[in-house]
């Protein structure tokens, strides 16, 4: 069964992951010394602001502090580091990537990308720097934060595509020929996502509760009262992994959490 919990709204599903986020670093630095973690782009850097981020630590009564964070992207376009399109950028402009100067940074870890480089190239030397920064956790991530596309697409997975039709042993790959643009982009694989210890999904929005409805069945043990502005309503479900990539990622000895809003729960409540 997967757990579901759906918020009110994308405010407080922000809360639920940034809270879980800070939970999942204090566990990893005081058995490790070090959080590795890995985000995508798209809707999941604004949820991850600074503020969210130092609001999360002040609950646990905790200094913000980003030190022995190793952040990496879970997908990333290859476009150049300036573009609109750079999920870094994103997570350096709307996330936390960048805090202000009192708040020691994490270190962050971009594609190395120049018009030299082909996609394979870029992604060989990606996954080089990740699986020797990967050493330090015991070559698994603590944590990988994944969106969800309206096909039911997660990092630069996406439905019926070859890298998803044929799984590959390779941590990190590369598509040239992305149905949603730009089309060129690094993508960590099935293989890095289902050995993490924790996998945390987060998707709000009308516009994904179609693929959600085909992807969840909700079981027994699932609450029924409405989420409240303090309390997300916690689901129990069956998920069907035969059809949409995001639905595939079951990491086989770690968690697997799901973060949605009512919108995006409509036709599974
Ligand atoms: O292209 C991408 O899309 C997915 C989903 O984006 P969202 O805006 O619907 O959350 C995102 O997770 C991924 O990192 C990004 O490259």
């Amino acid at each position: 069964m997967t757990i579901v919990l759906v918020h009110q709204g994308k405010p407080q599903l922000s809360t639920t992951l940034c809270d879980t986020i800070v939970k999942s670093a204090q566990k990893s630095l005081s058995a490790r010394g070090v959080f590795t973690l890995a985000l995508s782009g798209g809707s999941i850097p604004k949820m991850l602001s600074t503020d969210n981020m130092i609001a999360a630590f002040a609950r646990h009564s905790i200094e913000p502090s980003f030190e022995n964070w190793h952040v990496f992207l879970a997908d990333e376009r290859i476009v150049p580091s300036t573009s609109p399109d750079s999920n870094m950028l994103s997570l350096q402009t709307d996330g936390f990537l960048s805090p202000p100067s009192s708040i020691p940074p994490p270190t962050s870890y971009p594609i190395i990308n120049s018009s030299d480089n082909t996609p394979s190239e870029v992604s060989s030397a990606y996954q080089n720097i990740l699986t020797s920064i990967l050493t330090q956790s015991y070559g698994k991530f603590d944590t990988i934060v994944c969106g969800m596309g309206e096909d039911g697409h997660t990092c630069s997975l996406f439905p019926n595509h070859e890298l998803v039709r044929n799984q590959s042993d390779n941590f990190v790959d590369f598509i040239i020929d992305s149905p949603k643009q730009p089309p060129e982009r690094i993508t960590l694989t099935f293989k890095v996502l289902n050995e993490a210890r924790s996998v945390i999904f987060a998707a709000a929005g009308g516009g994904k509760s179609d693929v959600l409805q085909k992807v969840f069945k909700k079981g027994e043990g699932s609450e029924e009262k409405e989420p409240s502005e303090e309390e997300p309503m916690r689901l129990l479900c069956e998920k069907d992994d035969s059809e949409f990539p995001c639905a595939m990622v079951s990491p086989s000895e770690g968690e697997l959490l799901w973060l949605v809003d009512v919108a995006a729960a409509e036709k599974i409540c």
